[in-house]
């Protein structure tokens, strides 16, 4: 520990809850105002003080500033508020932050404590020393980070490419790590890679932060990645890395190449499939009566990396739950993208990833329209991930209706802008018949009819995530598979309260999100030890005794499961202090 240092916290930083003898004694007397207070306190203060302010993006700069000068009063807020919170951290505001991230970046990082690792083309010879200069913890060698979040920026959102701006991302997800799943900030590592950018405003703008290049080719991409991959790994050899929203392409073939031999996943494809397999499982068991499971017609708006994990996902589900063989599974699904129906036959060279989807039984025809495919498919569940927003109109809600007493509709895009409807029009104009999950959040409304409260299901992979990093990080399995995935979408639809059950939601209430989170964990840990996967011994002897009872996810075993799970979660109240605040003095000085 540094001299500048006692218990972690500098001398020279003097806060509201200093107690008096430590005042006295680093004569910090007189240097602060009177009275001692505690994280209640300040946490009430803060409340207040984020609630004054009039823009989301206000907010979200403000709670920014938050953390990067008090890391524990920051997440004690998040964590208490989380429902109120998480969308200014996160989606949707963190959109707006990544667009004007470079016009606002000093603002975010006001004790100079950087608040993430940023690797550009040029720095190909230097990557280890680089990824070693990135001290979340400068103060504890021992606290390595345990979780890396990783994106280039190339397809933020629905947004596009945002180029290095893109940084608001991995910072935000692994805000959620942390509050949702408690894993410890100090461990976690929000990683932008900076590749140019295709992105000519921001190439033109006199602020931008990244370089200012077009994106470098497939040829450079592919050895850059496999070097700051190896790079990462060699400093830190148990870190799991989070892909994330890296454009469609790279994504698909990222994960095919590591997803075997690197402790990885990707979010965009697995924690969205994850996700809307699990409202998916609780949307089919509410319209059961109505639409035997097996019989459903799944038509997916937009044929991204996202649409396409998101179907494979659904694939699982009628596998494993219904015993149907992936050709027969398979054909319960139908893509459109900007072309029409995606069809073997169309005349056009389809992207590869939608190449397993693409139908073979049209005939001949060709579906261009939305509505001209839902006319000849007649689908039981219309899922958007297209980012065109406002694309489920009147017509096509109003048609979804008539073929079906409950349509299960789930625009998925986000931001908000890019949603293919809100939830106040698919109620509209479905009559509130509809079983709805959006991506984005939507506020919740009034049945004019009955005085009832609506809430709409957000299928934001922040419920998958953090509970499944955290299951990965606790057992250590040498890879994350499909099975473990599978484990943490079914565990998240199981996860409903009694309550949450009865009012027909599709996902338990965020504000829960840490039990949630616990039972994912839990489930990730389990799979992985009935994998033979598991690297932690503490783990694989506790599970293995009881393991077909903690398959089953019920009974006590199971509950002291989740419990051991619950009680390794970082609490912001139990930190004596949080270190970088050290470099606060020294950073005042620099530009
Ligand atoms: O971040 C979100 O809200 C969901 C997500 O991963 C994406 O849209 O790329
Ligand atoms: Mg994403």
């Amino acid at each position: 520990m540094p001299d500048e240092c006692v218990n972690g916290r500098p001398k020279n930083v003097p806060r509201t809850a200093t107690p008096l003898s430590t005042r006295n004694a680093l004569h910090l007397t007189g240097i602060l105002p009177p009275a001692v207070e505690n994280l209640n306190q300040q946490k009430k203060r803060a409340l207040a003080q984020l609630r004054a302010k009039s823009s989301s993006l206000e907010k979200y700069m403000f709670l920014a500033w938050l953390r990067n000068t008090n890391v524990r009063l920051f997440y004690r807020l998040v964590i208490d508020e989380f429902e109120e919170l998480a969308p200014i951290i996160y989606t949707p505001t963190v959109g707006n932050a990544c667009l004007e991230y470079s016009h606002i970046y000093p603002f975010l990082v006001p004790s100079g404590v950087p608040d993430g690792l940023y690797l550009s083309i040029d720095d190909l010879p230097n990557l280890t020393q680089i990824i070693k200069n990135y001290r979340p913890n400068p103060f504890s060698e021992s606290l390595t980070p345990q979780i890396a979040v990783i994106t280039d920026g190339s397809r933020i959102l629905g947004l596009g490419d945002l180029g290095v701006n893109g940084m608001a991302i991995p910072i935000g997800k692994l805000h959620l790590y942390v509050a949702g799943a408690g894993i410890d900030p100090r461990r976690t590592l929000p990683i932008i890679i900076d590749l140019g950018t295709d992105n000519e405003k921001n190439l033109n703008d006199e602020f931008y932060l990244g370089i200012r290049k077009k994106r470098v080719s497939d040829d450079e991409f592919y050895p850059f990645i496999d070097a700051v991959l190896k790079a990462l790994t060699s400093v830190y050899p148990d870190l799991l890395i989070q892909f994330e929203d890296f454009s469609s392409k790279h994504a698909f073939d990222l994960l095919t190449k590591y997803r075997d031999n690197l402790f990885c996943f990707n979010d965009d494809i697995q924690g969205t499939g994850a996700v809307i397999l699990s409202g998916f499982i609780n949307a089919v068991r509410l319209v059961e009566k109505d639409v035997h499971p097996t019989k459903h017609r799944i038509l997916f708006f937009g044929a991204g990396s996202a649409s396409v994990g998101v179907a494979k996902q659904l694939l699982e589900f009628f596998k494993i739950e219904h015993g149907m063989s992936e050709e027969e599974a398979k054909k319960l699904v139908w893509l459109v993208d900007t072309k029409g129906l995606v069809t073997c036959d169309r005349g056009d060279e389809l992207a590869s990833h939608k190449v397993y989807f693409a139908r073979s039984d049209n005939e001949g025809h060709q579906y261009k329209s939305l509505m001209d495919v839902i006319e000849y498919i007649k689908p039981t569940v219309l899922i958007g991930l297209s980012s065109a927003g406002g694309a489920f109109d009147k017509t096509v809600l109003k048609r979804m209706t008539e073929l079906n007493k409950n349509p299960i509709i789930f625009p998925l895009s986000d931001p908000e802008v890019d949603a293919e409807c809100t939830f106040e029009d698919a109620i509209r104009n479905t009559n509130n018949r509809v079983i709805f999950a959006s991506g984005t959040g939507f506020p919740p409304l009034v049945d004019q009819a009955t005085g009832k409260i609506l809430y709409p299901g957000q299928g934001n992979n922040m419920y998958i995530y953090p509970g499944l990093g955290l299951g990965a990080i606790l057992a250590h399995p040498d890879k994350i598979t499909e099975r473990q995935i599978y484990a943490s979408a079914s565990a998240l639809a199981e996860s409903l309260t009694k309550e949450e059950f009865d009012q027909n939601f599709l996902y338990p209430a965020i504000q829960r999100i840490r039990r949630v989170s616990a039972e994912i964990a839990a489930a990730v840990i389990v799979t992985s030890v009935d994998e033979g996967l598991a690297r932690n011994p503490e783990i694989n002897s506790m599970v293995k005794k009881d393991l077909q009872e903690l398959l089953s996810r019920s009974g006590e075993k199971w509950q002291a499961l989740v419990k051991y799970v619950e009680e390794r979660m970082w609490d912001p109240n139990n930190e004596e202090a949080f270190p970088t605040e050290s470099l606060i003095e020294k950073s005042k000085f620099l530009n």
